[in-house]
């Protein structure tokens, strides 16, 4: 099942193959259909056999933060009191080489193993932690868009960084890791909150310097740090305004949480073609706020979805897109409803878009990257009763959603190349060269 187009737009977005069949070849897709079909076309071709299961885009995670995989799950406090007393104490220990190591492997693991193949990532304060995080993505073969994160104000003093040296530590890393690899760079002050405007003016700087580099940072998430951000920038419209005047806005620019948006706002984001990420899981958690899709899309903003772990509450695309399902059902009148293809879209091909790869990943069409994760229940599980009495394709998806959890992920993959697989379902066991006689 894949959403090679805009549910929002085309009712018809959804695409399922009931026994379908890829043709993969250096990574890339280059035939599709029934697999009988295929299987006469190609006869040389080796198969895998992915019977039992549901294959689908692997997903794409617009918004996360690689320092805070250990911190997941500190309920009860909203965001400012939570950056004070568990996130910021936390990155800080990323000044350490070896504690920056064992925690992009955590981070990269969980990842992978939910079935994310690309993430846009919140990188660490700390340059050398950025190189070590680099060094273990490429590792992994994951798609990974990440950077520094810079600030110089209202942070800790160890957090905090000087616009020269956010240019020049910026640039070292550009010129190492952007285009290296799977792994681009996204120019990331933290927030409006801890930038002076000579912070916005380096990042700036670096995109002007380096016009092929994402931009992300966080925006409009909770009421208190919007008041803030309004009384550090006396100068500016709004919270928008503040990335705007530094020119950093346009179609590789993905703001997290637009929770409290204005309509001028809204209208500025179309107009440069930036992207939402709506992080819903980490809305509820902080409890920031319920995220206007509907203001959104009529606006014509582009919107994607992020995890936000570790304000959100794991790598779990399947859960994010039910928790986006459930604040738009809690909206009532103002709600978007959403159906499985949208959830699908949110979670695969809206994310290519949000990064502008959408000619290489976030859909199974002819010429992307094959870039999936099989989702296959464990025998006996309550999903693999649901799915083994679904009468419909979107009953199936919908039950994949709500039911869905990191044990469903059998298999990942990302450019053909295996990322991750569940005990028991490493490659060899089901890959066969004579294609075997099928069992109905
Ligand atoms: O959800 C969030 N997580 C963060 O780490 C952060 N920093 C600034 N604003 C933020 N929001
Ligand atoms: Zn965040």
């Amino acid at each position: 099942m894949h959403t090679p187009s805009n549910p929002f737009t085309d009712d018809d977005a959804l695409h399922v193959q009931e026994d379908g069949g890829l043709l993969v070849d250096g990574g890339k897709i280059t035939a599709s259909g029934d697999f009988a079909t295929l299987r006469t076309e190609y006869p040389e071709a080796t198969i895998t056999d992915l019977r039992g299961g549901v294959l689908l885009p692997g997903f794409i995670d617009t918004h996360v933060h690689y320092p805070q995989v250990r911190i997941i799950g500190g309920l009860g406090m909203p965001l400012l009191d939570w950056l004070d007393h568990v996130t910021l104490p936390e990155e800080a220990r990323l000044s350490s080489d070896t504690y920056a190591r064992a925690v992009a492997r955590d981070f990269l693991h969980g990842l992978r193993c939910n079935g994310t193949t690309t993430a846009l990532v919140f990188g660490s304060h700390y340059r050398s932690a950025v190189d070590v995080f680099f060094e273990e993505a490429a590792q992994t073969g994951l798609r990974t868009v990440a950077g520094q994160v810079v600030s110089d104000r209202m942070l800790r003093d160890e957090l905090h960084t000087t616009p020269e040296l956010a240019y020049s530590e910026g640039k070292a890393l550009i010129e190492r890791w952007h285009g290296v690899g799977r792994a681009r760079y996204a120019v990331t002050p933290r927030f409006s909150l801890s930038a002076s405007e000579g912070i916005l003016d380096a990042c700036a700087a670096l995109m002007h310097e380096f016009p092929d580099v994402h931009f992300t940072s966080h925006i409009n998430e909770n009421v208190r740090e919007v008041q803030t951000v309004k009384e550090l920038f006396p100068g500016s419209l709004d919270y928008l305004d503040t990335y705007d005047r530094a020119g950093l806005l346009g179609r590789r620019s993905v703001l997290a949480h637009s929770v409290h948006t204005t309509d001028r706002e809204l209208g500025q984001m179309a107009a440069h073609h930036c992207t939402a990420a709506h992080c819903p899981c980490s809305n509820s958690a902080l409890g920031s706020g319920l995220f206007p899709l509907k203001r959104h899309l009529n606006a014509g903003v582009h919107v994607s979805m992020g995890t936000d772990v570790g304000g959100g509450t794991g790598f779990s695309m399947l859960k994010e897109g039910l928790q986006a399902y459930f604040m738009q059902q809690l909206l009532g009148e103002g709600g978007l409803p959403l159906t499985p293809a949208h959830l699908l879209y949110l979670s695969t091909r809206a994310g290519a878009q949000a990064l502008d790869m959408q000619d290489q990943i976030g859909d199974f069409g002819v010429g992307k990257a094959f870039d999936a994760v099989w989702l296959r229940p464990p025998e006996g599980s309550t999903l693999d009763a649901i799915l083994n009495h679904a009468t419909s394709s979107s009953e199936t998806l919908a039950a994949l959603f709500a039911n869905g959890t990191q044990a469903d992920v059998a298999r990942v993959w990302v450019g053909g190349d295996e990322v991750f697989a569940r005990a028991g379902f490493k490659g060899s066991e089901v890959v066969q060269k004579q294609p075997p006689e099928l069992v109905s």
